[in-house]
């Protein structure tokens, strides 16, 4: 498949080894300068979008324009969801946006889910979440933080929201708190942690490198293509994990 990448930093370079290692070819890789349309495309059947918040609403709706089915995996740019998605349906195209592409958060995603559930219904256990990443993010929790606590949010009875970090003083027994890390660089951690009175259940996913990301962002690009519409990584992953519920 003829693959055009768009933001070519660290996830662009890791996306690039994984579409080679799968036989794909990359005919284009547009950074922070160049201009997306047809010319700049080169025939690319399908797009990878890694780029920064600020730039990836007006790349996917270039990207829209320009007819090509596209995956985003960039994060922090939620509030321009829906603009990007009119523009997709107008254009007729594909498009598959999510926090992480990689197939090990794909199901600790659903174990978190489950347990959450499981958890909820045990008297007195809290749950709070932690995320720790490289120095270099620009967006904080990350966009799979702010997935696994909006799922616990909506499975864990007796809370009603989640809040990044406690604020000083008491917290709230409904707010389901997260603190978030910086550090080095730590290529992507998560855990959730259901604290009981006498015992804990910590749940983590760990990246070691980006390559698990990339690998499930070619694979889900290989997926859109050909696929008219907005998708979820719900949908996805429901074909993905033939034999699981999917989120
Ligand atoms: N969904 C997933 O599975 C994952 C998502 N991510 C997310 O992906 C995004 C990228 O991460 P990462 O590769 O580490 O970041 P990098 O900063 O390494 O790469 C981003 C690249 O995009 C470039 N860029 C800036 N503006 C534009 C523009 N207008 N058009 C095209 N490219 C542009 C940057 O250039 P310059 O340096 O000059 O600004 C840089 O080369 C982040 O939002 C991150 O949270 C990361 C890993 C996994
Ligand atoms: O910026 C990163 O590196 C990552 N970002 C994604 C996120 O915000 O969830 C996914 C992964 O954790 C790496």
């Amino acid at each position: 498949m003829r693959i055009a990448l768009v933001g070519y930093g660290r996830m662009g370079r890791a996306v690039e080894e994984a579409a080679r290692a799968r036989g794909d070819e990359i005919v284009a890789r547009l950074d922070r300068e160049d201009r997306i349309d047809a010319a700049a495309l080169a025939g690319a059947e399908v797009a990878i979008e890694f780029s920064v918040p600020s730039s990836a609403p007006l790349n996917l709706r270039r990207l829209a324009e320009a007819g090509v089915d596209t995956v985003s995996g960039t994060t922090g740019w939620d509030p321009a969801q829906g603009e990007v998605d009119a523009a997709v349906r107008a254009a007729g195209t594909g498009l598959l946006v999510a926090a992480n592409f990689s197939l090990g958060v794909g199901f600790f995603h659903r174990i978190v889910r489950e347990a959450a559930r499981l958890a909820a219904g045990v008297p007195d256990y809290d749950v709070h979440l932690y995320e720790a990443h490289h120095r270099h993010k620009l967006d904080h929790p990350s966009g799979t933080a702010r997935m696994l606590a909006d799922s616990v949010v909506e499975l864990f009875a007796g809370k009603d929201r989640w809040e990044e970090s406690p604020p000083a003083g008491r917290p709230e027994r409904e707010v389901v708190y997260l603190s978030v890390a910086r550090a080095g660089e730590i290529a992507g951690t998560h855990v959730v942690s259901f604290e009981g009175p006498n015992d804990r259940v910590e749940l983590r996913h760990e990246a070691r490198d980006r390559g698990g990301f990339a690998v499930g962002a070619v694979e889900a690009a290989h997926w859109v293509r050909g696929r008219p519409g907005v998708h979820t990584l719900g949908d996805w992953l429901r074909d993905r994990f033939t034999d699981s519920p999917s989120p």
